[in-house]
């Protein structure tokens, strides 16, 4: 299996007083599905906008597709966003165009598919999602799982090689965020990345190859196999899971 990210020796902190990720460093296999476990605060999000090349770390290096994050020669953004796809935590960050259509629409459009396509896609999209009575709505005015779900479609519309989550069931009800394991499931068996922040043990339970667990001091506590990791009671207290 060959390698989509590699993280090596990450630190980062918002100011310097205040750690957020110590000594990062592991690796994710094309079609792995990696859940990064964790209690609040302990670096998470910040890991996966490290992934996203949203913020860059203070010392490390991140690797995605053979290739050094950022780096001015051997970088592309542009083929880095359409391999890789991310989902924020708050879907308030995430949405911003007038209606459900137009939010879904923009990454499609952005790559350069023609309107007959893209109008296509977005349709499919919306079917697939269970969305299609609020196309024509504004995304900041919807529920918080409709806002979700919005936000889910408008990033795995373009069916990104790698998708970051952040707390993707978070504000879904029970249908739906069976549907989602479902439907991530059913992505991963067709290559798709996933790695998925989340405190959901169900979820870690379900989709996972591998699991990351990070401690309050914000460095990795544990790598392994989700059988290990969610049978070790000690563990899992110790990173306030259980
Ligand atoms: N914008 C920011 N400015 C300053 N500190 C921040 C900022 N965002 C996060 N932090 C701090 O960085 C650390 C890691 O935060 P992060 O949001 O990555 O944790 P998390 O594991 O995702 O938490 P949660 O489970 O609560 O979402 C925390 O100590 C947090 O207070």
């Amino acid at each position: 299996m060959s390698t989509v990210f590699e993280l090596k020796n990450v630190y980062y902190s918002y100011n310097k007083s205040v750690p957020a990720l110590i000594d990062i460093t592991f690796e994710v296999k094309k079609g792995e599905k990696l859940i990064l476990l964790g209690a609040n605060g302990s670096g998470k999000s910040t890991l996966l906008k490290l992934m996203d090349n949203l913020i860059s770390p203070d010392s490390g290096e991140i690797w995605a597709f053979g290739k050094l994050l950022g780096d001015k020669k051997t970088f592309d953004e542009y083929e880095f966003r359409k391999k890789v796809g991310f989902v924020f935590q708050d879907s308030d960050v995430q949405l911003f165009s007038t209606t459900v259509f137009d939010e879904i629409a923009f990454a499609p459009l952005q790559m350069g598919l023609k309107e007959d396509e893209v109008q296509k896609i977005v349709e499919e999209t919306l079917i697939s999602f269970g969305i299609e009575k609020l196309k024509d709505r504004p995304p900041h005015r919807l529920s918080g799982g409709e806002k979700k779900k919005v936000a889910l479609a408008s990033v795995m519309v373009i069916n990104p090689e790698v998708l970051l989550l952040d707390e993707p069931t978070n504000g879904l009800d029970p249908r739906s965020k069976k549907w989602l394991l479902v439907k991530l499931q059913e992505l991963n068996k067709k290559g798709t990345t996933i790695v998925i922040a989340t405190h959901d043990l169900d979820m870690a339970a379900t989709l996972s190859d591998r699991i990351i667990v990070l401690n309050e001091n914000h460095s990795i506590e544990a790598i392994g196999k989700p059988d290990e990791i969610l049978k070790d009671k000690e563990l899992l207290l110790k990173v306030n899971l259980i």
